[in-house]
């Protein structure tokens, strides 16, 4: 299974197969919130899943998994503390819940509360943790609510994450670029600030009794600030941004994009011959990078590698990372990468599809890559061909697919050239390089007059042009 290293700390990680969920789509959830965990740093060395009804209002997990949970962090197990607990609405549910349980464990207590019966309690899947290492993170493969957050780190003695707690804070660690730092920043402190209103029983007692609320409101303000700050600043890089981007304006343009891990990056280094990061981990690019396809189109066609999308992408995320995509959206062809080795990629490609069509991006063309065939049987991908006449099958790791990928996406723009002619006096030669770039010269004959320019270009390139050149 996972080799282990003693420097990389351990995980547990938890699910809850809620009705309507089967067993191979909750196996490939579970696996998927392990592969986010190790991208995190972490090895996991237990999986604790329990079918319910719904899950548990107080901690997620009935009493008997909490408690076996516990065995793998070295916690109690136990809701109950010793320490005294500031008393606002979901501590009062909470102990409410805990009474009624006495007489009847995980009976529910009212609506939303609702507490459904272990299906599998006496069922541990997992043997008790023999290996000697405790575990220091508990990763939930669901939403849950600060509330329940708090009630399992009481139980457990640890740090737990929901899955977007897990997604925010692989975004904090790879965030590289000044952009999506500032973006990611905001991100997290928007997911922060409701977990602080209501977990203020813990600043309450870091500060000293009586001074609790008031501690909690200037945590609360200096936030605010903070997120006002940041704001700010992200304004200042993105219009920075925007008018470098402008310069490109004219450029043929197509951005990779799709589910994560899926091999946009490859692809953008196989057809560009550059060196963005490619690795086998989740959330591995998280800026837009931008080259030119390689070798070059004329004129040229410039490629973005894009941030890979997740299902259920915590919606701050979405937003917060909307100018990121916005290279995507100023495309002229999405390139959607899916992984056809993975079984879930039809789930993937819905994902990338909504994902996209939330930020506007929905009507843009699109080429549909189903990439890492390389790894797929043959039969398989007969299967695969009968479903997607229409897709690009290829491998990042074979020169023959991309050269051929490179053709196609030549050919896409070549469709929508057409030809024509340019004047270009002698006082505006300075504006050689800009035809040069936004289309191809066909022919260039000199009178007393200047240029005459016969190009194919596309029409948009064309208008500009002409536009630059009669000021
Ligand atoms: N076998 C095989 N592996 C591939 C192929 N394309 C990519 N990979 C591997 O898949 C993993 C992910 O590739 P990346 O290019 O980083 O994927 P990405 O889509 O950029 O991922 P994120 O940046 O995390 O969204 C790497 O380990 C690649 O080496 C392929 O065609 N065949
Ligand atoms: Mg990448």
């Amino acid at each position: 299974m996972h080799t282990h290293t003693q420097e990389r700390p351990a995980a547990v990680l938890v699910s809850v197969q809620l009705p309507g969920i089967d067993h191979e789509q909750h196996a490939a959830d579970l696996a998927e919130l392990g592969r986010l965990v190790e991208t995190l740093g972490y090895d996991v060395i237990a999986t604790l899943s329990q079918r319910r009804e719904a899950l548990g209002a107080a901690a997620v997990l009935g009493r008997g998994k909490l408690r076996e949970l516990a065995a793998y962090t070295g916690g109690e197990g136990e809701l109950a503390s010793s320490a005294p607990q500031r008393k606002d609405k979901a501590r009062l549910r909470w102990e409410a819940e805990q009474r009624e349980a006495e007489g009847d464990d995980d009976e529910d207590i009212d609506a939303d509360a609702f507490d459904g019966d272990d299906l599998d309690d006496d069922a541990p899947e997992h043997d008790a943790p023999d290996t000697g290492r405790r575990a220091t993170l508990v990763a939930i493969d669901h939403d849950i609510s600060p509330s329940q957050i708090r009630n399992l780190e009481r139980a457990t003695g640890v740090q737990v994450l929901d899955r977007t707690g897990v997604i925010i804070e692989i975004f904090h660690r790879h965030a590289r670029s000044r952009e999506a730092r500032l973006q990611v920043e905001i991100a997290r402190l928007n997911y922060v600030a409701p977990r602080l209103r209501e977990t203020g029983g813990t600043s309450e007692r870091q500060r000293g009794k009586g001074a609790g609320e008031s501690a909690l409101e200037l945590d609360r303000r200096r936030i605010r600030d903070r997120i006002a700050e940041l704001k700010e600043e992200l304004t200042a890089v993105q219009r920075d941004q925007s008018t470098r981007r402008s310069l490109r304006r004219d450029a043929r343009r197509v951005a990779l994009v799709g589910y994560t891990n899926a091999g946009k990056s490859s692809l953008m280094r196989a057809l560009t011959g550059s060196e963005v990061l490619v690795a086998d981990k989740l959330f591995a690019t998280l800026d837009t990078t931008v080259r030119a396809l390689h070798p070059e189109a004329k004129p040229r066609v410039l490629v973005s590698d894009t941030v890979g999308f997740i299902k259920k992408l915590p919606h701050d995320l979405v937003a917060s990372f909307r100018s990121t995509l916005d290279e995507a959206l100023e495309a002229s062809l999405l390139l959607f990468v899916a992984d056809a080795s993975d079984p879930m990629y039809t789930e993937q490609l819905a994902v990338t599809r909504s994902v996209l069509g939330e930020i506007g991006a929905g009507d843009v063309p699109s080429l549909l890559l189903l990439n890492k065939v390389d790894r797929v049987a043959p039969e398989q991908l007969d299967a695969l061909r009968a479903l997607h006449p229409d897709a690009v099958f290829l491998s990042a790791k074979n020169p023959t697919d991309v050269a051929a990928l490179r053709d196609r996406i030549v050919a896409f723009f070549e469709a929508a050239m057409v030809d024509g002619e340019l004047l270009l006096p002698y006082g505006k030669q300075n504006l050689i390089g800009e035809i040069y770039e936004n289309a191809r010269v066909l022919e260039e004959a000199y009178d007393e007059h200047g240029g005459r320019l016969q190009v194919r270009a596309h029409p948009a390139a064309l208008e500009r042009l002409r536009s630059l050149l009669s000021r």
